[in-house]
């Protein structure tokens, strides 16, 4: 019911309380991403993951706070309909000249919906729909920074403009050599375009901001050329010194000169740089609904929930897909089924066929071999939130009380839930109410991938399944269990892990050859008759379980025999124990300048290494 009359002195009030409380989370988490770039400057690589990791904590623990302050004041929680209402209305007004509203709305109900029952979720007082437009949102003041720069370059000037759009960044740190670099970005430019007609309206337009993550800094803009618009990224590198040959490279302490790695071009080489398997960016962004209108003009065909995701905005980008899902449920009618491939163990794994996403439920009790609990799964699962995901995990959206429509579940799945997840679920009428669970995209179980595919295919994904746990290693993570099942084949034909209840860092594990038998009894025994501590890894073993196939055995022995080798994972454990932070190149290593400047050989891509789509 709308409010005829605002009368009550406390729905101000409390709206305003809630604004502060927004304010001040945007606040810590702007100033959290604006200082990426001093950590760029001075090469604090582990400061940047701190960074990366901390602050995605930031959106609960400003809630907390916002929730304790209201209780406290106002004894929020029994406040009648009414003055919610009202307070509704007051916050709407609040917003009408804010920069971020979306945002503030988001935290308008997560506050809510903490203070009110959850039987009040229908309801009119949280944001269902986004009250006020982000459409054109600008901050005119003339020392504000616009969301994007425009270049007007004729061909003479190119060059210049370049130099100019790297400039505008005032890095505080010099340039190895930034003539070089543009005169590699122009030629690249030059391959994308091919010959074209130079058009009246020929512009380059560029995000204000630059996008930090790990050791990289990246460039964002488009090149727009009559209808034609090309998205580009240009990452921003430092030089480390190169180790000697066989030598295990020091931490970089100071920070080394800048260059210019590559130019990435077009939808699908943005998607990579935005994969939902990366950390989130750290960005300087007034207006953040400008910035994600910017990038889904480069990348369309990616959801605005999962941009909001990728600039750190989480919360944000889970409050968007829960909208995207219910719309979805509206306008399709296939029904909820067990997710194909082998059932998982701790996980009843879900999904509907007509929709990209699986859903996941921890179950209630596990099988012996499986000595862990719901905690110490969602643990695990937060881990791998908070940390570096290279590419190679997944990023999970955390739900709790999530209301399906029952007649759209399979019996079969009812039963499966019922038995294996009663604590979790909940039956009123149509209702079926899922307590807690983790939704995650939807790839091709590597097993089922490997079962079908062309040998060329079977090869490509067997190359990437170790390049996947090559990638995790240099992050400092083991995956536990490496079995094909518990990776998956994503549209680009990237593989990726998504099992992570057995998940450890690579520091905490002990990677042991297995001993030599001391006598017959030993040798004989089909038992494991040496002592196996908790966080002992022996990978000789791995191979009995990964290579029963052939064709499999044969492309895993040429390309990665050394993840069968302790000296392999051990040695790997030493340099990150040291300090040393990796490179994982969020796109293919052909692309880089100076790789295809000093091997030739390298410049096209490997056949094996080339992208083979997913029939
Ligand atoms: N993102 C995904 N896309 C497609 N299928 C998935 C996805 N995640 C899980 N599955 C399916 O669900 C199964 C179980 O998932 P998962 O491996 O996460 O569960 P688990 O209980 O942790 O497994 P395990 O028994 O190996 O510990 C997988 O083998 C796969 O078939």
């Amino acid at each position: 019911m709308f409010p005829h009359e605002l009368n009550d002195p406390r729905a101000f009030e409390i709206a305003q309380a809630l604004l502060e409380g927004f304010n001040k989370h945007y606040r810590l988490f702007r100033a959290a991403s604006a200082t990426a770039k001093q950590r760029f400057e001075q090469a604090d690589w582990h400061g940047q993951q701190r960074a990366q990791r901390e602050r995605i904590e930031f959106y609960d623990l400003r809630v907390d706070e916002a929730v304790a302050l209201l209780e406290e004041r106002y004894k929020t929680s029994r406040l009648p309909t009414e003055v919610w209402q009202q307070v509704k209305l007051h916050y709407i007004g609040l917003l009408t000249n804010h920069r971020q509203p979306e945002l503030a709305e988001t935290f308008f109900n997560s506050v809510c919906t903490r203070l009110l029952h959850h039987s009040y979720f229908h309801n009119e007082f949280i944001f269902v729909r986004p009250a006020i437009s982000t459409e054109y949102i600008e901050n005119d003041e003339p020392a504000a920074q616009p969301t994007y720069r425009c270049y007007y370059p004729s061909q003479d000037t190119l060059r210049d403009t370049f130099m100019r759009i790297v400039w505008n960044f005032q890095l505080t740190l010099e340039f190895e050599d930034l003539g070089r670099d543009i005169d590699c970005v122009l030629q690249a430019i030059g391959s994308e375009l091919g010959a074209f007609r130079w058009r009246t309206n020929f512009q380059v337009q560029v995000l204000s901001s630059l996008f930090f993550r790990n050791k990289g800094a990246y460039i964002v803009g488009k090149i727009v050329n009559g209808f034609t618009e090309t998205p580009f990224a240009l990452p921003i590198l430092h030089r480390e010194p190169t180790p000697a040959p066989g030598r295990v490279p020091a931490p970089q302490k100071q920070p080394g000169l800048l260059y210019i790695d590559a130019a990435l071009f077009g939808e699908d080489e943005l998607l990579m740089l935005f994969s939902f398997a990366r950390a989130y960016f750290l960005v300087d962004m007034e207006v953040p609904s400008a910035y994600v209108q910017f990038l889904r003009s480069l990348m369309p065909r990616k959801p605005r929930s999962e941009i909001y995701s990728t600039l750190g905005l989480q919360k944000q980008g889970k409050n968007l897909f829960y909208r995207d899902f219910l719309n979805h449920l509206r306008h399709s009618s296939d029904k909820f089924r067990i997710a194909p491939g082998i059932k998982g163990m701790v996980m009843l794994v879900f999904d509907l066929p007509s929709y990209p996403f699986v859903f996941k439920v921890i179950k209630d009790f596990y099988p012996p071999q499986k000595d862990t609990t719901r905690e110490q799964i969602q643990a695990k699962y937060l881990l791998v939130k908070q940390h570096d995901r290279v590419g190679r995990m997944a990023d999970t959206l955390e739900y709790t009380q999530v209301a399906f429509p029952r007649h759209r579940f399979e019996e079969e799945l009812i039963a499966e839930l019922r038995h294996f997840c009663p604590s979790l679920l909940e039956e009123s009428g149509d209702d079926l109410i899922i307590k807690h669970l983790y939704i995650e995209r939807r790839m091709v179980p590597l097993n089922i991938y490997l079962q079908e595919s062309s040998p060329a295919q079977l090869a490509h994904a067997v190359v990437e399944y170790g390049n996947a746990i090559k990638d995790m290693v240099s992050a400092n993570i083991f995956p536990g269990d490496m079995l094909w099942k518990n990776f998956g084949v994503t549209r680009h034909g990237k593989v990726v892990f998504y099992d992570y209840d057995e998940i450890e860092y690579l520091t905490d594990c002990q990677f042991r050859a297995v001993p030599q038998p001391r006598n017959e009894e030993e040798e004989m025994s089909g038992e494991i008759w040496y002592q196996v501590n908790k966080h002992d890894v022996f990978p000789e073993t791995f191979g009995p379980f990964l290579l029963g196939h052939p064709g499999v055995r044969d492309v895993f022995m040429a390309h990665h025999a050394d993840l069968l080798d302790p000296a392999f994972w051990q040695a790997h454990k030493e340099r990150i124990l040291a300090g040393h932070v990796h490179d994982v190149f969020p796109y293919d290593p052909h692309k880089r300048f100076h790789v295809r400047d000093l091997a030739p050989a390298l410049k096209a891509p490997d056949p094996e290494h080339r992208e083979l789509p997913i029939q």
